[in-house]
């Protein structure tokens, strides 16, 4: 509630007009610094000010354009924390003082750092007069333009992110109902361009911010949050974001897309989703010299320190919310698999980029398998040629491996079934602890180099062959791109790839567009028609010889959002690997007979949340059958299920039936009647 001070309006309305006159007056004249010499306003650094309390008060008057102290009345304001943000006569944004983040427990609602009005006010006529952020799209020669972003989805972005901002249950009712069409602007590729310009176009905070300076506080600033009941979080530190490398505190924009699809997708309610980020810093000099960036000024912490940061945030999430679902993403690879390990058997988390994505991967191969007539178990006997050795390519390569092992083949002999390639090419063992431990057991056998693509024998190919020479060599069945390089499959390696076999499965999974391996339509040229076309990020369908050739998806989004309530809605201990394959299998069983002979290896997007309810439910039964689930109501529904229907679980419209417990169970996004409760009452 918001409360006028004590003097009179009039004087207040005057003293008002006092105040715009002298910091008209003000504005563009020299005026002593917070540390006593002379320069323009706002000259002080955020920094300064935070260190320095003397400094913050002379700052506040000078940023007003105020030296007269009768205008430094304060507003009352009854409320704390979120409200006082979303109070359009109180919200300061970024530029609330650090003593006040602290008094009206805004900690963890804002980015870190801290602007005066002047450079808010810069900022905003940069936009007005220039549209700054979506120049850019506007640039023919911009790559994300030329994959296919255009002004339009970012017009289209904006819209809906407004919408969100004054009405969730409208947005989420839209993106559900519409979620084909706007998969491409809430999410990938347009999330990218969002987290790029996340600083420029901050308006309304979402989501908690932790960042290095709060270390040692992060459990209370958890409770800065407003809601006590929150499902999930979909936390980054920002440091491998998509294919576009570090951006630092600018990574929320990607916590905030995935929870979009928690939401509209598997059916978490909006007010128990949080998009986190962990800002330690950013190695982006870029970004750290742009003055619009909103993230820690600073290099990232490493080792011990930034381990230590990261586990005082999971011990705060538990904390205020001890049975929370974290789902880890965009680390980049040197920190994932070692926090998903650190955390994995402890806590209800899992890392998207890994597991999300290889349980994607596996399951759009079995429908390719399928959709060639072939069983799921062949996959023992494919070859993989793989670009991109980092925490996505290995976290596939490795649930590929297990998905061999399943059906029968030798640890060896599954390995010997990839070629990993790297930013230097083929990974042989020469490269020796070079590269990670989990990628030495796929090196091949090291040769000499020797001309075009290395020696002889069985192992003809040297270190560091590029993957035209790894294609023609060896004549895999699936390539795989998570590279996040662009477009480094050429003419001859597609063509390559078709010639060594009928349907070659064609898998550029990087993000957004312009960072795609290849393109759909250079995939159905170059493979004349006969590939099977799956990307991380949406392609309009190709066409070859008058055929229309579908452009998959192959992104973990259609993974994470029922895995995730899966887990949730039993309350899972831990996500297993066993639930992470129920996941897999459940999503390669979702395609019809007549999409698989059409090509299509991954289901529309159209009724997403049936693809959610198959994969949650399958999920469910995994959890239960390991002695996983601990919710008591679920279980219940479990049994009742297995009872009913035994391992049957297609198409069952059943009351009786898991899946129906599953959508019993989802938000809708629907406008429910509100009571009005007075305080104390209900408290
Ligand atoms: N479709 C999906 O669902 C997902 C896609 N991804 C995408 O995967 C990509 C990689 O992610 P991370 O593994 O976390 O990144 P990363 O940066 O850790 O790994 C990239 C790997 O690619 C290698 N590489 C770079 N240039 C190469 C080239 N020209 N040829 C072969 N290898 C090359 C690097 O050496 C490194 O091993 C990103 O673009 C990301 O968007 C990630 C997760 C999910
Ligand atoms: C899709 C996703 O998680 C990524 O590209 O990182
Ligand atoms: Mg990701």
């Amino acid at each position: 509630m918001l409360r006028v001070g004590t003097r009179p309006l009039p004087s207040a309305a005057a003293a008002a007009g006092r105040a715009a006159a002298t910091a008209r007056r003000a504005l563009g004249t020299s005026v002593p610094t917070a540390s006593g010499g002379n320069g323009k306003i706002g000259s002080t650094t955020s920094e300064a000010v935070e260190e320095d309390g003397d400094a913050e008060e002379k700052r506040w008057r000078y940023y007003r354009g105020v030296p007269d102290r009768r205008q430094e009345l304060p507003v009352y304001v009854r409320d704390l924390g979120k409200p006082v943000l979303l109070n359009p006569l109180l919200n300061k944004g970024t530029a609330f003082l650090w003593s006040e983040r602290e008094r009206f427990h805004l900690r963890g609602l804002l980015p870190s750092r801290m602007v005066t009005m002047e450079e808010q006010t810069a900022k905003v006529l940069e936009e007005y007069r220039e549209g700054a952020w979506d120049k850019a799209a506007r640039d023919p020669n911009d790559e994300m333009v030329q994959a296919g972003l255009t002004p339009d989805n970012i017009r289209k972005w904006e819209y809906l992110k407004g919408i969100q901002g004054q009405n969730e249950t409208l947005f989420y009712r839209v993106l559900m109902d519409n979620f084909a069409e706007m998969a491409s602007v809430v999410y990938t590729p347009t999330v990218g361009w969002a987290c790029l310009n996340f600083s420029r176009m901050f308006r309304i905070a979402r989501g908690m911010y932790f960042s290095a300076k709060d270390r040692g506080h992060m459990v209370s600033i958890a409770y800065n949050w407003p809601s006590q009941k929150v499902d999930a979080i979909v936390v980054t530190d920002g440091s491998r974001i998509l294919g576009l490398g570090d951006l630092g505190m600018n990574g929320m924009g990607i916590s905030v897309g995935k929870l979009d699809l928690y939401v509209a997708a598997a059916g978490f309610h909006p007010a128990r989703v949080l998009p986190c980020v962990i800002d330690v810093g950013t190695n982006n000099k870029e970004l750290r010299e742009d003055k619009s960036y909103l993230g820690l000024n600073q290099e990232r912490l490493e080792g011990d320190e930034y381990l230590q940061v990261v586990d005082e945030f999971v011990a705060a999430a538990k904390a205020r919310w001890p049975k929370v679902l974290i789902q880890f993403e965009d680390f980049r690879t040197e920190y994932a698999s070692k926090l998903l390990e650190r955390y994995r058997y402890e806590h209800l988390c899992f890392n998207d980029d890994i597991q999300g994505t290889a349980a994607t991967a596996l399951a759009g191969i079995y429908a390719g398998l399928a959709a060639t007539n072939r069983p799921f178990s062949d996959i023992r006997h494919l070859r993989f040629v793989v670009c991109g050795a980092g925490s996505a390519g290995m976290g596939v390569v490795q649930w590929l491996c297990k998905a061999m092992e399943k059906h029968g083949a030798d640890p060896d002999e599954a390995a010997g079934k990839f070629w990993i390639l790297d930013a230097d090419g083929l990974i042989t063992e020469s490269r020796g602890n070079s590269v990670e431990k989990a990628t030495r057991r796929f090196a091949r056998k090291a040769t000499p180099p020797a001309g075009e693509g290395g020696g002889k024998g069985d192992e003809e190919l040297a270190d560091g062959a590029n993957v035209e020479q790894v294609v023609k060599k060896v004549r895999p069945e699936v390539l795989l791109g998570l590279s996040g390089a662009g477009r480094i499959w050429s003419s001859a390696t597609i063509e390559a790839l078709a010639e060594g076999t009928d349907r070659p499965l064609i898998f550029p999974m990087s993000n957004p567009s312009h960072k795609s391996e290849c393109s759909a339509e250079d995939a159905a040229k170059y493979a004349k028609g006969r590939g099977i076309f799956a990307s991380g990020s949406p392609f309009e369908d190709a066409s070859y010889d008058g055929k229309v050739l579908p452009s998959n998806q192959s992104n973990n989004l259609y993974v994470f959002p029922g895995l995730a309530l899966g887990a949730k809605l039993c309350q899972s201990k831990l996500v297993t690997d066993g639930m992470i394959m129920a996941a897999s299998e459940a999503l390669a069983n979702a395609n019809t007979p007549e999409d698989l002979a059409e090509g299509r290896i991954y289901p529309g997007l159209s009724d997403v949340r049936s693809i959610s309810v198959r994969v949650a439910a399958a999920v469910m039964r995994q959890a239960h059958a390991e002695g996983m689930a601990t919710r008591e109501n679920a279980i219940l529904a479990i049994e009742r299920d297995v009872n009913a229907f035994g391992d049957d679980h297609d198409e069952n419209e059943s009351e009786a039936s898991l899946e129906r417990y599953v959508m019993n169970m989802m938000y809708f996004p629907v406008y429910t009647p509100l009571a009005y409760v007075p305080r104390g009452v209900l408290e």
